[in-house]
């Protein structure tokens, strides 16, 4: 193994992970702080309508309405106080669309009034597919009542402008659901390389963790660092530096599995998640992939090298513990590459199993 000259390795010292927020955390807080608008919102906009019906004697409407409203405020505690959505927004939709078909039924088009905003609860609190669907399901039930008891020409405009509604609807929701998507992918994924970044990292992490403990899933790290990087830049320039960042991602990326999981963690560090993978199949590939640096292909990148110098990667390896926190395993495996830098570099190190001291095996 060829280990070059050069000066100590900065001291690595892993610092405690700060809980990172993903985006999808974000968008999932924010729908549910709008969720709890709209049942706080629903409550309050029926109460004078259950006066109105009960002042005209319509009991059974005034009582449904205010079942209606109990509901709604029930959920929008429930959702305020522990973070949990009741029916993930079902009841309102299904309460809502039940009271304006019954509504139809004994007020005839003032019911029929109230199928435009309760098409729109369907977009504001469901998914796009399930919204349609439900949508169109109530639309037809809304159209059979307006096709029986109104005049043609009315019935027809009521249901035009309701299929109108519908449409734009879904059109406002795909566009939004669309640019989450998008906005979700910019900030996870790490503009040079294509990489995720470390916003996903956590994520993934909790999962192989919750993986192991539950299922008794293996799951493997590798971190992985490009060796003197600084005298690579100050030699051939950050432009280059850059391409042999990217070329490196690339590369590795072509050596994992589908399954695996490629993060850019810093500047010129790596970490690939290994999914079901034992620690000795994760030293394996570690090993390839150092070796895989170390060959003359990926040299050639680094050709304009002044003096000449090898371009090379060291690597930390480490499988999760039973019982093992993830911050736990990710330092185990940050200390195994500290000792891979330290020893030389161009060197893999393993995090052996149940025990705190990391050994070289490369
Ligand atoms: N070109 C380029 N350089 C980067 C990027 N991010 C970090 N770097 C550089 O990576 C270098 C990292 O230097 P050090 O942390 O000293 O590590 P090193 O020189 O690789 O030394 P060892 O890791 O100990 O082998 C610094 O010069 C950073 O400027 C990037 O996105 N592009």
């Amino acid at each position: 193994m060829v280990k070059p000259e050069g000066q100590e390795p900065e001291q690595f010292n892993p610092q405690p992970q700060q809980t990172l927020v993903t985006p999808s955390e974000i968008i999932l807080q924010t729908r549910q702080q709008f969720s709890t608008y709209i049942h706080v919102l629903a409550t309050l906009l029926v109460l004078p309508f259950a006066l109105l019906q009960f002042s005209q004697g319509n009991m059974l409407l005034t009582l449904a309405i205010l079942v209606f409203a109990l509901y709604n405020s029930v959920v929008a505690y429930v959702l305020f106080k522990h973070q949990h959505y009741l029916f993930n927004g079902w009841g309102l939709v299904l309460l809502s669309s039940g009271l304006v078909l019954y509504s139809c039924t004994l007020n005839g088009l003032i019911g029929l009034l109230w199928a435009y905003p309760a098409i729109a609860t369907y977009f504001l609190l469901l998914p796009l597919r399930q919204a349609t669907i439900g949508a169109l399901i109530f639309f037809s039930a809304v159209t059979t009542i307006a096709m029986l008891t109104q005049d043609p020409t009315i019935a027809i405009r009521l249901v035009a402008t309701q299929l109108l509604c519908i449409g734009f609807a879904v059109m406002f929701s795909w566009l939004l659901t669309a640019q989450q998507r998008k906005l979700v992918s910019i900030a996870t994924t790490d503009p040079l390389t294509g990489c995720s970044n470390r916003l996903e990292l956590n994520a993934a992490l909790e999962e192989s963790t919750y993986s192991r403990h539950r299922y008794q899933i293996p799951s493997s790290l590798i971190i992985l660092d490009l060796d003197h990087f600084k005298q690579v830049n100050d030699s051939i320039g950050h432009t280059e530096g850059d391409r042999l960042l990217k070329a490196l991602a690339k590369l590795l990326t072509s050596r994992l599995r589908v399954s695996d999981k490629l993060f850019r963690y810093g500047g010129e560090e790596f970490i690939a998640l290994l999914p079901n993978t034992r620690l000795i199949d994760a030293h394996t590939l570690a090993e390839a992939l150092r070796t895989g640096v170390e060959d003359g292909k990926f040299q050639l990148s680094a050709s304009k090298l002044k003096p000449p110098q090898r371009i090379t990667i060291s690597a930390g390896v480490a499988e999760i513990n039973a019982g093992e926190g993830w911050e736990n395993w990710l330092m185990r495996a940050d200390e195994a590459l500290y000792q891979a830098k330290h020893q030389g570099r161009n060197i893999v190190v393993v995090s052996p199993n149940l025990s705190p001291k990391p050994v070289s095996l490369g």
